[in-house]
């Protein structure tokens, strides 16, 4: 996978025309870690086939022995996991978060399991202590080895009993892989239903798990020793469409979005509303345009950032990004990720120190004028934010480790070229 790759913008481009969100990576590399613990093939649809995180996976599933089949036209990728099997590699170096669901498919065929150590973006505290306790939960021996983390359970995993302390997207996803390779019922309590571990769910009940969903926290999960095939839908990217919702208010472009999941984004699109944003709409789509400011302008806002239902985490960025072009002075707010804050600095070059900023807490003093800079990706949503601001300045701007911003944008560069906008990556 490339790195050190700079964007080369030239401002001052309106984009026009259409762009269809790609299948939710935060669903899709969740699936094809899901789909190693099959018996048979399993095929994905809607896959975005480009994205750089879900590479990262297929690479390391093939080292193991898995076999992944890309078709980049259908966007379709079919896994064939029947020779996915523990094999120490000489790099564990792979810069994605979810390494921890490729355990449970090495577990079920070898007894252990080594993966690299979680990464992902620096947007503060990240720990793994929750998914080691997942493990060990369910009978296995974790230990901190200096390249990776070794899981040990030779006689597979056994029915448990798993209680998080806060709610984690991403070890209620461990759990609900996990569980579903034993033979016997582990209980999950204090569980965190996203939309894509909702999409998970269904994929693993395809599988031939049997999971009970009580309130929204407790899960009652029945595996299986063998699990069959899948052919399943990806969902579509609730973070990519509200991206392409405020390139299109904020560059005064007319751009229709398609494939909008808006059944997964009520908030974040209640919030626009009250910014004054009227969007047109239909079941699939919005056509974003300057008529959708009902002021002509958008309104300042107060807002937090936190858990599904509400704005994710991930969308803080773009709110930002909404304040600096509104007309006075916004405060958003972030419980969740209170140190993703790195991006602020990078986007200070182009907004002229527009953006303060505490822990958990920006003030934007919109409506400031935007000036081509020299910016540093610092984590994937930043990244794509710098990106938007470098096609809305006066003048060129460069973006550094932009493959960033690729490891969550499916074919962006092609995307913003539909739209009538060119970026040159190299
Ligand atoms: C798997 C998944 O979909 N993860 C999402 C989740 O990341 P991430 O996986 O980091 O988030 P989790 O929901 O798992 O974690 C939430 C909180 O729990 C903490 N924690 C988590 C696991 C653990 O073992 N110990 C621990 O202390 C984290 O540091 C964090 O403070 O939120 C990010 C920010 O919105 C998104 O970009 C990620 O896509
Ligand atoms: C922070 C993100 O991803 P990850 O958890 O994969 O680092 C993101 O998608 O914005």
């Amino acid at each position: 996978m490339k790195s050190n790759l700079k964007a080369h913008i030239q401002g001052g481009q309106t984009p026009s025309g259409k762009v269809r969100v790609s299948g939710a990576k935060n669903a899709s590399t969740r699936l094809l870690s899901a789909a190693l613990i099959a018996d048979e093939t399993v095929t994905l649809n809607n896959f975005p086939t480009e994205l750089v995180d879900a590479r990262y996976k297929m690479d390391f599933i093939e080292k193991c022995g898995g076999k992944v089949t890309v078709d980049e036209k259908l966007e379709s990728v079919t896994v064939n996991p029947a020779e996915y099997k523990d094999i120490e590699l000489g790099d564990y170096n792979y810069p994605i978060r979810t390494t921890y669901l490729l355990v449970a498919g090495l577990i079920k065929r070898s007894g252990i399991a080594r993966i690299p150590y979680p990464g992902g973006c620096k947007i503060g505290d990240r720990g793994y202590d929750l998914h080691m306790m997942v493990w060990q939960q369910l009978g296995a021996t974790v230990t901190e080895k200096p390249d990776y983390i070794e899981v040990s359970a030779p006689n597979g995993f056994q029915p448990g009993e798993i209680n998080f302390p806060i709610s984690t997207i991403g070890g209620t996803e461990n759990a609900l892989i996990s569980a579903s390779i034993v033979d016997g019922e582990t209980i999950i309590k204090n569980a965190y239903i996203s939309p894509e571990v909702d999409s998970l769910i269904q994929f693993l009940r395809t599988l031939g798990a049997k999971i009970d969903v009580v309130g929204n926290s407790f899960i009652r999960v029945v595996g299986a020793k063998y699990l069959r095939g899948s052919i399943f839908q990806v969902m579509p990217d609730r973070i990519e469409a509200i991206t392409w919702i405020v390139y299109g208010i904020i560059s005064g472009g007319r751009i229709t979005v398609e494939d909008v999941p808006f059944d997964t984004m009520e908030i974040p699109l209640i919030h626009l509303k009250h910014m004054g944003i009227d969007l047109y709409r239909n079941d699939k789509n919005v056509i974003v345009s300057p008529e959708c400011l009902t002021n002509g302008q958008i309104q300042p806002f107060e807002l937090a950032c936190g858990t599904h239902p509400g704005i994710i985490s991930d969308m803080q960025p773009f709110y930002t990004m909404l304040g600096l072009h509104a007309n006075g002075k916004s405060r958003i707010f972030d419980y969740r990720y209170p140190e993703r804050l790195k991006y602020c600095g990078e986007l200070n070059k182009f907004y002229d120190n527009a953006l303060t900023w505490t822990p958990g807490a920006i003030t934007v003093e919109g409506g400031k004028g935007i000036t081509g800079a020299d910016a540093q990706s610092t984590d994937l949503r930043g990244s794509m934010a710098v990106v938007i601001a470098g096609l809305l300045a006066q003048g060129n701007s460069t973006i550094h480790n932009v493959e960033m911003a690729l490891r969550g944008y499916n074919n962006m560069e092609q995307k913003l070229r539909n739209l009538g906008v060119t970026i040159t990556v190299e």
